[in-house]
């Protein structure tokens, strides 16, 4: 059975359980779900306004947690993991003095790693204001009054509203272009499409993502229309009982998705040859898809990657800390993956900054945070 790292290294950290999937990265039937995050009771219309302002609620509401609470949660070591990934793929593709937007940065997660990577400019935008206020008081060094980080070496700018529904040419004018685009959110595929144009017309280098993968075929062996573990489980509507798709209509295969102490939310399929194609032709190059096993397997061998593995956690800290990834969370683990999209014919040199000291603050207070509605 196959495992996610290399067994004869000499790191000590804990390998992460065996799995009963087997990756193999030949294998076509991979899809990519569209993601629209959201809760249980605000499922029905992704289009709508008010499935934005439920999402944004939804976000806003949840509140900062305690160290003590985050590493009660079941997928600790899967949120660990995950940071892992992220942090190695900004490191991977991103360089020093780069101008980077982040698409729904939350409430700023990914601020740390965007400092080591020693961006020269940084712009976040968010739907949920209560997310994008904890982002600024984060950016500002003031989030956790124990433990007061030195501030941020690069300047920032900070905007709340729906990214699908505003226009980022407009809003963005001033700032593009941009070196890196991250996004971990998806909405429906039109509106990403419109936004690789966006992209792709405004000089982006990058786009890193991270994105939810389910393959088919697990579905197609699964016993009826649902499958999981203790942390997840997928559900397809009554309408795929018979587990046949038509290659002629690839979109609108809807699944609920329901993740332990994260997300719970309708999905839909598309097929990743689809997905890539469609890129293709908006002037994207697919530079790398990596399923988080075959991530796992391929960067625990570098040894800074190691190190980092071994401070974040996920699986022990190769000493006293002997907690790791439970079988059931590296199996949610199999289900995603992280791509790249490049913009084709750029060459790798040509940057287009080196800081940006004269756009964005060092210290943001809460005005200087727009707010922006598609009449902009
Ligand atoms: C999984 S979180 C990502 C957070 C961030 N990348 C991090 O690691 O901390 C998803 C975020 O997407 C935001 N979001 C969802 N739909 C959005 C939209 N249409 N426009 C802007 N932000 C959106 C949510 O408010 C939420 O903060």
């Amino acid at each position: 059975m196959k495992r996610g790292y290399d067994e004869s290294s000499s790191s000590g950290l804990l390998g992460p359980p065996q799995s009963k999937f087997k990756y193999n990265p030949e294998i076509e039937a991979y899809l990519v779900s569209i993601c629209c995050p959201g809760d249980a009771e605000f499922l029905e219309d992704a289009s709508t306004k008010i499935f934005a302002r439920k999402v944004a609620d939804h976000y806003s509401a949840r509140t900062n947690q305690t160290l003590e609470e985050r590493e009660a949660s079941p997928i600790i070591h899967l949120k660990k993991l995950n940071n892992w990934i992220k942090s190695v793929l900004i490191q991977l593709y991103t360089r020093k003095g780069d101008a980077v937007l982040d698409l729904a940065c939350g409430k700023g997660g990914d601020l740390i790693k965007w400092d080591k990577a020693k961006i020269g400019y940084y712009v976040g935008i968010d739907i949920a204001d209560g997310s994008i206020e904890d982002c600024r008081t984060r950016y500002n060094g003031d989030a956790d009054h124990h433990q007061r980080r030195k501030k941020f070496s690069f300047p920032a700018r900070l905007l709340c509203g729906d990214c699908y529904e505003v226009r980022l040419d407009k809003v963005l004018a001033d700032d593009a272009p941009f070196d890196v685009c991250s996004c971990q959110v998806r909405n429906n595929m039109n509106n990403d499409l419109s936004l690789m144009i966006y992209l792709n017309d405004n000089g982006f280098n990058k786009i890193l993502v991270a994105i939810l993968l389910t393959e088919l075929s697990t579905f197609c062996v699964a016993d009826g229309l649902a499958f999981g573990n203790s942390v997840y489980w997928i559900r397809f509507d009554e309408e795929f009982e018979n587990k046949k798709f038509r290659s002629s209509s690839p979109f609108g295969i809807k699944y609920k998705f329901h993740l332990e102490d994260a997300v719970d939310c309708p999905e839909w399929i598309v097929p990743f040859d689809v997905f890539k194609s469609l890129a293709e032709e908006y002037g994207f190059e697919l530079v790398l898809v990596k399923n988080a096993h075959a991530f796992v397997d391929e960067y625990l061998k570098i040894p800074e990657y190691i190190e980092l593995m071994r401070r974040l956690g996920a699986l022990g800290d190769g000493k006293d800390d002997q907690s790791t990834l439970s079988q059931d969370e590296w199996e949610v683990a199999y289900l995603y993956s992280a791509f790249v999209l490049k913009k084709r014919g750029q060459p790798e040199q040509s940057r287009t900054t080196s800081g940006r000291w004269d756009k964005g603050k060092m210290h943001l207070l809460k005005q200087d945070i727009m707010h922006i509605s598609d009449e902009v």
